[in-house]
């Protein structure tokens, strides 16, 4: 039996802001969430770029997993770490194995030089698994829904499948997917939100609920996977000017709910 059991732990929230949260989310939807994704934020171009670059669908894959297990105590914006990962290898495609790469690629990184040890350990674990790989499994691993590779990932890494890094692999990994596959798999409600310092400073508006269980509840409240209520709100909530114009370019009337979430 746990402690929590014992205290009465009842997390206080903002009950008018959550009610307004999910009625917009409710309105914007999972089709919404889509629209963000592939024309607003930053990083699903990035991905599209370096498919294009690369021209070989597993490696374009494999690469995208690579990345996400060492987006962690970046040192600038997400979006620009994700553009500097697609020129380099872009102009640089991996020859031997990926892990060897990136101690070249990160000891030259502008947006990512924190904890480089750390993070080419994490890819060296990871290197039999992608190694093992076909594209065949690849594609099986997004047609059906993702969990199996956010569990595989997890035990890979030796890390809790809720860790930021491993459902952080499941949504960039699903950006990759549609790019390479040409097919649109919506994520499964049960894979969490990755919990990075803007979401967590985000849900600090609303509660003071451990965010991936605050977002899993407003998930199952409002049908949107919290992946896909990741990607309403984290472009958005950067706040990189270029993301505001697609905004408004590509969102037409609800590029204002969008807006007002930033408010909330
Ligand atoms: N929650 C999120 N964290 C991120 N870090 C990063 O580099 N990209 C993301 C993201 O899309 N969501």
């Amino acid at each position: 039996m746990t402690l929590d059991r014992f205290i009465n732990f009842t997390p206080k929230e903002n009950r008018e802001k959550v009610s307004r949260l999910k009625e917009v989310l409710s309105e914007l939807g999972v089709d919404c969430a889509r629209r963000i994704e592939e024309r607003v934020d930053l990083q699903f171009d990035a991905l599209r770029n370096l498919h294009k670059n690369l021209g070989n669908d597993e490696l374009f894959l494999k690469l995208v997993l690579a990345n996400s297990v060492v987006s962690y105590q970046l040192s600038g914006k997400g979006e620009d770490w994700w553009w500097e990962f697609s020129r380099y290898f872009s102009g640089k495609p991996p020859e031997g194995e990926i892990w060897k790469a990136y101690s070249e690629f990160l000891s030259s990184s502008r947006t990512n030089r924190r904890l480089v040890a750390g993070k080419i350990g994490r890819l060296k674990k990871l290197e039999p698994f992608l190694t093992s790989l076909s594209l065949d499994e690849l594609r099986e691993y997004y047609t059906r829904g993702m969990v199996k590779l956010r569990d595989d990932i997890a035990r890979t890494l030796g890390s809790k499948k809720s860790a930021k890094t491993i459902v952080f692999a499941v949504k960039m990994f699903g950006y990759a997917g549609r790019i390479a596959f040409g097919e649109f798999v919506p994520y499964t409600i049960e894979i969490e939100i990755p919990d990075d310092v803007r979401i967590n400073a985000y849900t600090r508006r609303f509660t003071d609920e451990k965010p991936v269980l605050f977002w899993a509840r407003i998930a199952r409240e409002t049908e949107i996977p919290p992946l896909h209520i990741d990607s309403i709100l984290w472009p958005v909530l950067g706040g990189k000017k270029e993301v505001l114009r697609r905004l408004e370019r590509h969102c037409g009337e609800r590029a204002k709910l969008i807006l007002e979430l930033t408010k909330l």
